[in-house]
């Protein structure tokens, strides 16, 4: 029986790690264990359980590695290693010195030094251009040639900033690449507010190309634990917010987290709601501005390290294999609730062609035949330049941007589309 699964489960990469026996594995003896331990297959009442993140590594294994190629066992390495973290300040805490603390620990605040290292990058480009103009026109005086040097530098200086505009309000610390210090637990000020807000810094990109000016509506249509929520109020300049989410557990969770860090005030101007997502465009169709559609999914570090609510574990398989279709649902749901050109932006923490590009690419089409709705894929790949310090990116994303873990920067996987609707 257990042979059979094997093969069916797809051969050596499969026998390969069930070889290797990890904390809650199956019993000794599946591999090159003593032989009397050995499990004897035809005696055995039930098949041994193979743990939700065997089960994981192994679909990865033979999924990511098609994907990914020789980048799959460093991402793998990855995965199973400590994330990094990155501290989300909280603009509403009154608590004094947290900058100056983290920038002596030598934190920096990726957010705002990302256009520094832009005007850097675009300046180097000029640079670049001037010389080979100077290379060209051989003939002009010493002074014409610092002139044209010196109006390109200009124009590099005053040319508008690579898109997106970053939010200056939001700041995010994280630790320099190889540096794997730990952030002290948050702290909170005299009214009781916390300091920071510590979570995988890539999940701060779908926030920031959803890129929300003064006085935006804001869907975040899965919003809970809350994490990506109060991303969107430390920018302050949301007009409107809704914060929905399905489980009402997890909403509790999302109350918690705006108890902690939002005064009241600014609280009861959110609007949270516990609706099926999928229903929303029904609901309050073409209101919103901007729209936040952070799709349950495989959550692909967590399954690999977490046994607990894994949906790897079997009976999550059917639940499983619907995400791809759910997630499509919920994303025409965020599409139908935004005005017409007004923007959406999916992602998920997964490196899933499946629940990443193929998603966008079914919704673009569905929204096209079935609501006359046309959908233009928004050019992120200025992320990958902005953010290259921080993060390591998968350079052949077709649509979107994909932040891949890395042992000098573990951070991801995070998978991020912007769409704006016509
Ligand atoms: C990736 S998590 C969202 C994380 C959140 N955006 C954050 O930054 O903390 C996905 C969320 O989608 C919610 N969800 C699942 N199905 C849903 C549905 N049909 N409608 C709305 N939310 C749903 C889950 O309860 C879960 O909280």
């Amino acid at each position: 029986m257990m042979a059979a699964a094997l093969r069916a489960a797809g051969g050596r990469a499969a026998a390969a790690l069930l070889r290797r026996r990890g904390p809650g594995g199956p019993p000794a003896g599946l591999g090159a264990g003593p032989r009397r331990y050995r499990y004897k297959e035809k005696w055995a009442a039930t098949a041994p359980r193979i743990p939700p993140t065997r089960l994981a590594l192994h679909h990865f294994d033979v999924n990511y590695s098609l994907q990914l190629k020789d980048l799959w066992p460093s991402v793998r390495a990855s995965l199973l290693c400590e994330q990094k973290y990155g501290a989300l300040l909280n603009n509403f805490s009154a608590v004094d010195h947290v900058t100056q603390e983290l920038e002596l620990l030598n934190a920096t605040d990726f957010v705002s030094q990302a256009p520094k290292k832009a005007l850097r990058w675009q300046r180097g480009a000029a640079a670049e251009e001037a010389g080979r103009g100077e290379s060209r026109s051989q003939e002009g005086s010493g002074e014409g040639r610092t002139a044209m040097q010196a109006e390109t530098m200009t124009r590099a200086e005053t040319s508008p900033p690579l898109r997106p505009s970053i939010s200056s309000n939001i700041k995010c610390y994280t630790f320099p690449r190889g540096d794997v210090t730990r952030f002290r637990p948050a702290r909170p000020d005299a009214l009781g507010l916390l300091d920071y807000y510590l979570m995988d810094a890539a999940s701060l990109l779908p926030v920031l190309a959803l890129n929300v000016q003064p006085d935006d509506f804001v869907l975040d249509l899965c919003a809970a634990p809350g994490g990506k929520t109060l991303a969107l109020l430390q920018t302050g300049i949301c007009g409107y917010l809704a914060a929905n989410d399905v489980s009402i557990s997890r909403t509790k969770r999302l109350y918690q987290i705006l108890h902690s860090y939002v005064p009241k005030v600014i609280r009861e101007t959110v609007s949270v709601t516990s609706y099926d997502g999928r229903d929303w465009g029904q609901l309050q169709g073409s209101t919103f501005h901007k729209v936040l559609v952070d799709v349950p999914c495989t959550t692909d570090r967590h399954s690999v390290m977490e046994e607990e609510n894994n949906i790897f574990h079997r009976r999550r398989t059917k639940e499983r294999q619907m995400l791809p279709m759910l997630q499509l649902q919920l994303l025409m749901a965020g599409i139908l609730a935004t005005k017409p050109g007004g923007e959406v932006v999916y992602s998920t923490c997964s490196l899933s062609p499946l629940q990443n590009e193929y998603v966008i690419e079914r919704a673009v089409e569905i929204a096209e035949t079935e609501f006359n709705i046309s959908i233009h894929v928004e050019d992120l790949s200025h992320f990958r330049t902005l953010f290259q310090d921080t993060f390591s990116f998968f350079v052949d994303c077709r649509l979107g941007e994909l932040v891949l873990p890395h042992l000098t920067a573990n951070f991801g996987p995070m998978y991020f589309c912007k769409l704006r609707r016509m």
